[in-house]
């Protein structure tokens, strides 16, 4: 080994960092002692560089009901360093995942969290953005082609200072790095649209975090779906990002099974069973660990495999059954946790842990590098504009609905003209308009929770704030809005010959615009605050019907009960303003063959108050889409700036009553 790495112990360049990476890769077994002793060194050398991230006495418990509180992990200290990749393992449902959420600051709300945990030996906020996490499941934009997905993303991560084509050389370098050059052109895909496999998306998901190169990442189970050789090739090159370009990055990952040529990439192992840790050490000395514990290893099994199925214990029963004097799962956990906390290498964790705390590393850094807001709000904005255009159920399918619903109104009042009963017809007509045909914009709504499932992955790491989402999302719907209104608002309009004068029908499509607008913003307000589709659906439809009930058609206004229908209900209903409106563009200033005044009818027959005019009404509605739009907004930065807040209040709150681990201090104050 010596011949093969001369400088092992004091290695010197990047180019013998990644000779060494490149033989292990070869030939892992044979080189592994080499390269360990190198990676110490190496990790030694470069320490400074990057993030430390120490927990100690971590306990995390969530809230049953009334079933009280159940204990999700109970009290893990440990540590991640730059250039290690430390690996999560247990069987499912041991808290690998939390684990991982709790370092990254993004517990659930209903979770609390004791214990410590430092950044840098500071307790410090991980500010959005300051670290990627690649979740569990692959929240992508099933429009996009793969290329395209990196691309965009590219061009939102990446600073400014890097060109166009920098930014797309970097893409093409992870793409090929996560293996995907074969898929590149082909379609991400979802429900209901075959794309890539889900192997690939998770490879994608991964791409788009590795971008970057974060200094402090975490994954959790990179490998799920994936096949063994292509499990390998993803964790090497997740491995071999923790000591790229001279910069030590800090690695943390849940894994499932790994094989044992991916075993052999991990740094330290942090195993757990059932929220407990079993042991915590460099992964190459988990079988010396296990053998003393009476655990040994059986020649030819790969050793996570071993671990893991001698620490599981679903199956207890059915497996031990009629094998007799067999240990019970239940038992060997129980020895190993026992045997791990009497053991030196328990003793040595808490030392390293202490270290880490002693020496004084600069605070991580805020806030990184990205593309100028200005830049982020053209390249969200197109690619919004290309996933509404690809998206049938987005705006094509609704355009087809709203023009078939237009020739039906258009012949089911067709030609109106002006006798005695085409006041009550053009009432009629113009309010089915206002409320009903706005209404099915409510059918977009998957598509407005599947942005936002979007957005608020890509926000948490820190790709783009909250503002550019909300100026891209409306300016991208700007286009298919005035579609929808114009192209059926016309067929409504002429067919049953609405108030001739193009002014007249310009009037009458800005309102419908106004309205679809205004629903779309409601039900966006309703995706962030309920991201779920019945719920949501049913939670829009019933706002709006109730704005509907009080918007002074079906109950003319003077005759709606005062405290709280008319006031004030009626008043913030836009539905209000829509109709009043319509009917002025409709009858104001017009003169009926029978002698009957338009202003008269909008007075006496509809209520309408005369003291402004219809254009008073349409500021109303552009004024109320301002309001939606920027509430809309503040409810989104609210959840980022005070729920965790509150949440760490309650939680300091809940800490003194009722943790399992009363010494410990609360939460890092991560977001959660
Ligand atoms: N927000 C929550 N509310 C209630 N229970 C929770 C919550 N989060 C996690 N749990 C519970 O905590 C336990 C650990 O969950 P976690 O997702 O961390 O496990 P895991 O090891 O990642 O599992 P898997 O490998 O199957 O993904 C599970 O029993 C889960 O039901």
């Amino acid at each position: 080994m010596a011949s093969l790495f001369p400088s092992t112990l004091h290695p010197n360049t990047d180019s013998e960092i990644n000779v060494a990476l490149e033989m292990e890769t070869r030939n892992p077994v044979q080189n592994k002692r080499g390269v360990d002793a190198f990676k110490t060194a190496t990790v030694q050398r470069r320490s400074e560089d990057g993030v430390f991230l120490t927990w100690e006495d971590l306990y995390v418990t969530v809230s049953n009901g009334k079933n009280g509180t159940k204990s999700i992990l109970q009290g893990l200290t440990g540590h991640a360093r730059p250039g290690e990749l430390l690996a999560i393992m247990g069987p499912s449902g041991c808290g690998k995942s939390t684990l991982l959420d709790a370092l990254a600051g993004r517990l659930s709300s209903n979770i609390r969290q004791t214990g410590e945990i430092l950044i840098n030996g500071h307790k410090q906020v991980l500010a959005y953005g300051t670290s990627a996490y690649v979740t569990q499941d692959d929240t992508l934009m099933m429009t996009l082609t793969v290329r395209e997905a990196v691309y965009y993303s590219a061009q939102l991560q990446l600073p400014d200072s890097m060109t166009k084509s920098e930014k797309k050389e970097r893409a093409d370098t992870t793409m090929r790095e996560m293996g995907l050059q074969e898929s590149v052109n082909t379609r991400i895909g979802g429900w209901g649209v075959k794309g890539i496999s889900g192997g690939q998306k998770r490879r994608v998901s991964i791409c788009m975090e590795i971008l970057t190169r974060p200094k402090l990442l975490f994954l959790d189970e990179p490998t799920s779906g994936l096949d063994s050789a292509a499990s390998y090739y993803v964790m090497s090159r997740i491995a071999r990002l923790g000591q790229r370009d001279g910069v030590r990055r800090t690695i943390v990952a849940s894994i499932h099974q790994p094989s044992s040529e991916v075993f052999q990439l991990f740094h330290h192992l942090c195993l757990l069973s059932s929220g407990k840790t079993v042991y915590f050490g460099p992964a190459s000395a988990a079988n010396e660990f296990f053998a003393l514990s009476g655990f040994p290893c059986p020649t030819l099994q790969n050793p996570s495999d071993h671990y893991l199925k001698t620490i599981n214990k679903d199956f207890d029963k059915d497996i031990e059954e009629g094998v007799p004097g067999a240990i019970s799962a239940e038992e060997a956990i129980e020895i190993l946790i026992r045997s791990y906390e009497s053991s030196g290498r328990r003793q040595q964790v808490t030392k390293e842990v202490a270290e880490i705390r002693k020496q004084s590393y600069g605070e991580m850094e805020r806030k990184r590098k990205r593309a100028s807001f200005l830049n982020q709000c053209l390249v969200l904005t197109k690619r919004s504009f290309v996933n509404m255009f690809r998206d049938l159920g987005y705006y094509w399918l609704r355009l087809a609905i709203y023009i078939a619903l237009a020739v039906g109104l258009g012949t089911v009042f067709y030609n109106i003209g002006d006798g005695d009963g085409s006041v009550q017809a053009r009432g009629s007509l113009v309010t089915f308009i206002a409320s009903f045909l706005t209404f099915m914009a409510i059918g977009g709504f998957p598509s407005f929770v599947e942005d936002m499932k979007i957005f608020e992955r890509e926000r948490l790491n820190g790709h783009y704030g909250a503002t550019a989402f909300v100026i891209s999302n409306t300016l991208s719907a700007l286009p298919y809005l005035v579609l929808v209104s114009v192209i059926p608002g016309a067929i409504a309009y002429f067919l049953p010959g609405l108030r001739s004068g193009l002014q007249f029908f310009l009037y009458f499509a800005l309102v419908l615009f106004a309205c679809m607008m205004l629903v779309e913003s409601l039900m966006m307000i309703v995706a962030s605050i309920v991201p779920n589709y019945l719920m949501g659906i049913i939670t829009g439809a019933g706002i709006q019907g109730l704005m509907i009930l009080v918007g002074g058609f079906f109950r003319l206004p003077n005759d709606i009960p005062k405290p709280l229908w008319k006031y004030p209900l009626h008043e913030i209903a836009f539905h209000k303003y829509a109709y009043q409106g319509m009917f002025k563009n409709e009858f104001g200033g017009k003169m009926f063959p029978n002698h009957q005044n338009g202003d008269d009818i909008l007075r006496n027959t509809w209520h309408a108050e005369m003291g402004y005019s219809k254009w008073g009404d349409l500021a109303v509605l552009l004024g109320m889409i301002a309001f939606y739009r920027l509430l809309f907004l503040g409810i989104v930065k609210g959840a980022e700036k005070f729920k965790p807040l509150m949440i760490k209040a309650f939680m300091s709150k809940k800490t003194t009553q009722v943790m399992v681990n009363p010494s410990s201090t609360p939460l890092h104050g991560g977001k959660l």
